[in-house]
């Protein structure tokens, strides 16, 4: 006899609406998970939302049933904005197949290996930025994932966080990613009646409006400026070119080509910078972990040379430190949510069509349970046991590459990402010491490592931290690497405003670390 899930209580007609998190709901979700159990449903208006705090139920539902699991709850505010071309909000259909497709050709481990020379050229960039201005790390991690990926789908890069497009870009992000809010979008997708409000009332009406125009003008010069080169016969092998060769094969309509574009630059842009900027935020905290990584690296690798991503088998401590680092301050703490397409059962509940599916990474990876001390960074639990838990938990259900999701919608960014993380993590612990600011005394003023901002992939509050050079040998190196990638860089210095040529040019010229 089938079951309902248990959940907190509802009152008429809003349901659990009235008491739904707006703000860093994965902390309530966890409270409600730990009173009402691994899978909970909350009630939101006539709606339901079943919330997974279980990596068991996570995986029986939404990676071996993933046929009728992998929709997108409704999200009107992306419709009006997209038109639902955006691959990582799309409902489950056509569109989403075609797009789905198209990643996937262009970013399968084997061709996430061709990108690998500007990845390593980015990231001695970064390295190199970091010399020149250790204080601008938090926009320096942006313009790093931002420049490999607009150099992979676009063929040009990004060498200048404030030059004009590239702040344009991450301008319009920002309004993108508090339009989209789950506080401030939920509300209007379970109670439709809020979409008849008139636009003269409905600000965000005007906004998504307003933000489509952004996107679109955005989007479509960077197309052209792919075309424009294409005409003149001066292709740097960028996805566009490929993708605007194949259109018809592919089926891409020109409003699926922009935004195909759109959802690579944004999915790319966002997620690993803000790996990035939790990365300093925990080695600001953990100064321990931090000087075990960097002796374990320095034994492999020594001073001479910078690390390579061949050197990585060789450190199980960073290895452990990476997948630390996921699991104790997940990118998405509740991924992104999925929808049932039809009814489903599991373990005796039934769960309706149209029902929104989260999962509660954050609950998972902080599971008493599961980890021993979950709220301590504490990679060595990676050198214990294979997923970091207790030893004789049944971890089974657990896999390293949780953080990036489930079934059908698993990121497909992930080769590009690990590589961005496998490559960076070694050179900045190689290179630089980290640790918190100080104050006019002279003491550390300590880093928050709860202090997070809002949405989907919540990124650290600004931050201030100390990034030195830990040896001038190893700066020289740096500047030797990065003057030595100028070669990979020209391919993808094309369409480069005046203030990004000059600034390039500058930073060409030794300094004297
Ligand atoms: C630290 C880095 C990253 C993390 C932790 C991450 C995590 C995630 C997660 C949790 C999802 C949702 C999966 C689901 O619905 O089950 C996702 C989707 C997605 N990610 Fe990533 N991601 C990262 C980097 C990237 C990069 C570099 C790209 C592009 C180059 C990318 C492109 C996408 C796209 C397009 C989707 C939507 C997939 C779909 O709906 O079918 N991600 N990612």
């Amino acid at each position: 006899m089938p079951g309902f899930l248990l959940g907190p209580p509802t009152v008429p007609l809003l349901g659990n609406a009235h008491i739904f998190p707006t703000a860093a709901p994965h902390y309530k979700f966890t409270e409600w998970a730990r009173q009402y159990g691994g899978i909970y449903s909350l009630k939101l208006g006539t709606s339901t939302v079943v919330v997974l705090t279980d990596a068991v139920a996570a995986r029986e539902l939404l990676d071996k049933q993933s046929e009728t699991t992998s929709d997108r709850p409704k999200f009107y505010i992306a419709e009006l904005v997209t038109q639902g071309k955006h691959m990582t909000v799309s409902h489950y259909n056509s569109t989403w197949k075609t797009m789905r497709k198209a990643v996937t050709t262009i970013l399968t481990q084997k061709a996430v290996a061709e990108h690998l020379p500007i990845q390593y050229a980015e990231a001695i960039h970064l390295a190199y930025n970091l010399l020149r201005a250790p204080q601008d790390f938090y926009t320096e991690v942006q313009r790093f994932s931002h420049s490999v990926i607009l150099s992979v789908i676009y063929g040009k890069r990004a060498p200048r966080y404030d030059a004009p497009q590239t702040a344009q870009f991450f301008h319009v992000l920002r309004e993108w990613n508090a339009l989209a809010e789950p506080g401030s979008s939920v509300l209007i997708d379970f109670f439709p009646i809020l979409k008849l409000v008139p636009e003269r009332w409905a600000k965000w009406k005007r906004q998504c409006m307003q933000l489509r125009r952004m996107q679109r003008a955005m989007y479509s010069a960077l197309l052209g400026e792919t075309e424009d080169r294409l005409r003149r016969g001066e292709e740097n092998g960028s996805y566009m070119e490929v993708l605007l060769g194949r259109q018809k094969e592919l089926n891409m309509d020109d409003e699926m080509k922009l935004y195909f574009g759109a959802t690579m630059l944004e999915a790319g842009s966002d997620t690993t910078s803000i790996w990035f900027q939790t990365f300093f935020l925990i080695l600001a905290a953990n100064s321990d972990a931090q000087k075990k990584a960097q002796s374990e690296i320095d034994r492999v690798v020594g001073e001479d040379r910078m690390p390579t991503l061949d050197d990585l088998e060789h450190m199980p401590y960073v290895r452990a430190l990476i997948l630390e680092m996921h699991r104790f301050r997940p990118n998405n703490p509740l991924s992104i949510p999925h929808c049932t397409q039809a009814p489903r059962e599991y373990n005796g509940y039934v769960i309706p069509p149209g029902t929104m599916i989260i999962v509660n990474l954050w609950g998972i990876f902080q599971d008493p349970e599961l980890y021993e001390d979950p709220e301590k960074f504490f990679p060595d639990r990676y050198l214990i046991t294979e997923n970091g838990t207790k030893p004789g938990v049944d971890a089974s259900a657990l896999r390293h590459n949780l953080p990036f999701g489930h079934g059908r919608r698993i990121c497909p960014g992930i080769h590009l990402a690990e590589s961005s993380i496998n490559i960076n993590v070694m050179n900045l612990l190689w290179a630089f010491d980290v640790k918190p600011e100080t104050d006019a005394a002279g003491n550390p003023i300590p880093v928050d490592t709860l202090a997070y901002l809002g949405g989907l992939a919540p990124a650290p509050a600004p931050f201030k931290c100390k990034i030195t050079p830990r040896t001038a040998a190893k700066a020289k190196i740096i500047e030797r690497e990065y003057l030595a990638a100028t070669e990979t860089f020209s391919k993808f210095e094309v369409g480069l405003s005046p203030e990004e040529k000059e600034f390039v040019a500058r930073s060409r010229v030794p300094m004297d670390f």
